[in-house]
């Protein structure tokens, strides 16, 4: 059994290509490296190339004997997606109708589907749960409720099986600090604030201190990234076990507000951290807490790294020793 992963040099993608070559499972990674990093990965055979190319698709399907794919290669910026739609139409819609493609050409039954949070829109109860409405404020969460709906349609035509796994603010970094977060440009708030701690930046803007929550300020649910790794392990199990379709949210049930955050990682890196507070972002939700019961009780997730201040260690334990990320190494 060799599972393909789609944008395993990237952060998310990278902890995880990690984490499953720990449970001995053989790897195929395809990315192009518009935004990840080569020194990210494990030693598994790596194809650099574009999610949209379908005769590198062919060449990967026709080499290893794939029979699931975790697909996380997607542009993921709330800002951006706002600013330059069709570019996120284009990569992660078009981009995964290839590969879903190919998968039904080539008979690959499994798939393993990064969604996200921002499919909610403005939840109308906190914690969100599975069944709620889906009601994107910015673009890339339609984009990937577009892809959601794709593969739940596959199921019925194709029998194309797959997990829509709908992560809230991945965060963290490898414990070891042998791997982490580097993203050109950081536009997330944890790394970006440890920036302002390594002082690579004067101050971290606030955006926004006017939402209608405690502080003013946004509310997010924070999730350990070897924590999300872990539940892509076992949705691949599950697939192959059950044969069923199934929509999971994975976060830690409790929210953040950016002044809290900022807060956390004053504690831990014991720096005075400069914020000031700036305009809101365009397409951001005010809060979005995840209920996780359901991944918790059928997939069996157990999340290890559940309280923000270790969250926050892991990161600045990265952000520390490879202060210019990757490019130290
Ligand atoms: N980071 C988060 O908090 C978060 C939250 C919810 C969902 N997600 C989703 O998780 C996935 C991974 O997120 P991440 O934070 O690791 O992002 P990332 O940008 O670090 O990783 C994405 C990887 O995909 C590659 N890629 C992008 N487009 C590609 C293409 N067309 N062909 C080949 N490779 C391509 C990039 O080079 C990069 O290595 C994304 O699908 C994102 O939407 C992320
Ligand atoms: O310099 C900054 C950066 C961020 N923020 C705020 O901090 C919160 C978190 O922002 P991030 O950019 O870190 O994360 P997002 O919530 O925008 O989005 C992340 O989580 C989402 C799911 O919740 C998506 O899936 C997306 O891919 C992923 O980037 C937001 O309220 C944002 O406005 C600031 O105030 N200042």
């Amino acid at each position: 059994m060799t599972i393909l992963v789609t944008g395993g040099a990237g952060y998310i993608g990278s902890h995880t290509v990690h984490f499953l070559k720990e449970q001995g499972q053989d790897v195929v990674v395809l990315d192009n490296l518009q935004k990840g990093h080569r020194k990210a990965m494990a030693a598994v055979p790596f194809y650099q190339g574009e999610l949209k190319d379908e005769i590198l698709l062919d060449t990967i399907f026709d080499t290893h004997a794939i029979t699931a794919i975790i697909h996380f290669a997607a542009d993921s910026l709330v800002g951006e997606s706002v600013k330059d739609p069709l570019t996120y139409y284009e990569n992660n819609v078009i981009g995964t109708h290839t590969l879903v493609k190919k998968m039904v050409a080539h008979d690959v039954k499994h798939i393993v589907f990064s969604s996200t949070a921002a499919i909610y829109g403005e939840p109308n109860s906190i914690p969100i749960v599975e069944n709620d409405p889906t009601i994107p404020t910015n673009p890339y969460g339609e984009t990937k409720l577009a892809i959601e709906k794709m593969l739940k349609w596959c199921d019925q035509a194709y029998g194309l099986k797959s997990v829509c796994l709908r992560y809230f603010n991945a965060a963290g970094a490898d414990p070891k600090s042998k791997i982490g977060e580097d993203h050109e440009p950081e536009t997330h708030l944890i790394p970006i604030v440890l920036q302002v701690a390594l002082d690579q930046r004067s101050s971290v803007s606030i955006f926004g201190d006017d939402y209608p929550t405690e502080d003013g300020s946004c509310v997010r649910d924070y999730i350990h990234v070897v924590d999300l790794a872990q539940a892509h392990y076992l949705a691949v199990q599950k697939l192959k076990q059950t044969q069923q379709s199934a929509v999971y949210n994975l976060g830690n049930g409790q929210g953040f507000s950016v002044k809290q955050v900022i807060d956390t990682c004053r504690k831990v890196t014991g720096h005075a951290i400069p914020a000031k507070i700036s305009p809101r972002r365009a397409g951001d939700p005010a809060t979005l807490v995840a209920s996780s019961d359901k991944a918790r009780t059928e997939l069996g997730w157990e999340p290890r790294y559940v309280d923000l201040e270790t969250i926050v260690q892991h990161a600045w334990n990265w952000h520390q020793t490879h202060p210019n990320g990757f490019e130290d190494k």
